[in-house]
């Protein structure tokens, strides 16, 4: 089974404007309210993809209610500790540029950390389990610990799709799988990353130290993945960009959706990064018919430093 975890959920407040101008009044005539959260979007596109997961996290209040009723709607089992505390709304403003506002994260007591430990004891040998989104500060760093820590006791694939400091010290874990962005990987090396070189650089130092496989998604520019093996590109295929938001996410879901039928890693690269870029060109997230119908169009080379 694949669990998704989204510690930090929201729901998206999408909405459309030709031109938005801060410090003034705007109105806007097109608005979305879509269950969001990395971990979320993951299980969205999964179903999508005709794969099944479990929704983990926590949630709470009438927003919390509305995301797991969304899920469960879309026929996504959900299992979220309920936090009494009413889950974020995050504003995305689409316009000339997409503009975003997130909420904080909630804060989460000792009994229901514990709660959601206790749920994680249910995963099973080769298991995924996708720790995905913001891991607020406000929760010690030793609960994310102990979530790796039973992924590990329980022989579960550990994929990692987050920031910030729980990122850098989840690393030592060796997860199967991480994406960060650009941004993400920078933070990680105290550095920016200003070109393919220099993620297929510290994309490197990452499977150096453990981490099985590597995928640094570059927006527009696609994506670079790296394995002990592998060292690809993939090149993004054009379209017209309605919504970026979920589109790293896509990619996850994209990427194990296809590993798990192929067992294919170069495959499965080439299926995330179409997935990715099917979100980007939609307004919600991408269905399997988009992404089927960009799948020839990510063009993969070696990387040849
Ligand atoms: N402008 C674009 N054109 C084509 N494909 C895109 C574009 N933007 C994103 N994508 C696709 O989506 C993938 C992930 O994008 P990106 O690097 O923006 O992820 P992210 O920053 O993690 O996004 P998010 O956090 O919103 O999910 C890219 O690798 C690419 O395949
Ligand atoms: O604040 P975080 O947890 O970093 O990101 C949350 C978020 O921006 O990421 C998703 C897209 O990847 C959205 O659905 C959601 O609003």
């Amino acid at each position: 089974m694949i669990y998704t975890c989204t510690i930090t959920p929201s729901i998206d407040y999408t909405t459309y404007l030709p031109a938005f101008k801060p410090g003034k009044l705007n109105r806007s005539n097109e608005v979305y309210y879509y269950p969001g959260g990395k971990g979320i979007n993951v299980s969205r596109v999964l179903q999508r993809l005709q794969v099944k997961s479990v929704a983990l996290g926590f949630a709470g209040g009438f927003t919390g209610d509305y995301i797991k009723q969304f899920l469960q709607q879309e026929g996504i089992e959900t299992a979220f500790v309920d936090t009494h505390e009413v889950t974020r709304i995050n504003v995305k403003v689409k316009s000339e540029q997409e503009t975003e506002l997130n909420g904080p994260g909630p804060n989460i007591n000792q009994d229901q950390q514990q709660e959601l430990l206790n749920k994680i004891q249910m995963l099973r040998q080769n298991d995924w389990f996708i720790l995905a989104g913001s891991l607020p500060d406000s929760i010690p760093q030793s609960f994310y610990q102990a979530i790796s820590k039973i992924c590990d006791e329980k022989d579960a694939r550990f994929v990692l799709d987050t920031s910030g400091q729980a990122l850098k010290n989840l690393i030592q874990t060796k997860p199967f799988l991480i994406k960060p962005n650009q941004q993400e990987l920078g933070g990680l090396f105290n550095t920016s990353i200003s070109s393919k070189q220099d993620a297929f650089y510290y994309a490197k130092k990452l499977v150096d130290r453990g981490v099985q496989n590597v995928i640094v998604s570059l927006g527009g520019d696609g994506a670079i993945f790296v394995t002990k093996e592998l060292a690809l590109e993939a090149i993004a295929p054009k379209g017209s960009i309605v919504n970026t938001v979920g589109s790293g996410d896509s990619l996850v879901s994209g990427f194990i959706s296809s590993f798990i039928e192929t067992n294919d890693p170069q495959e499965a690269f080439r299926y995330g990064v179409a997935s990715g870029s099917a979100t980007a060109f939609k307004t919600d997230l991408c269905r399997k018919e988009d992404v089927e119908s960009l799948v020839s169009q990510v063009k993969i080379n070696s990387f040849n430093e």
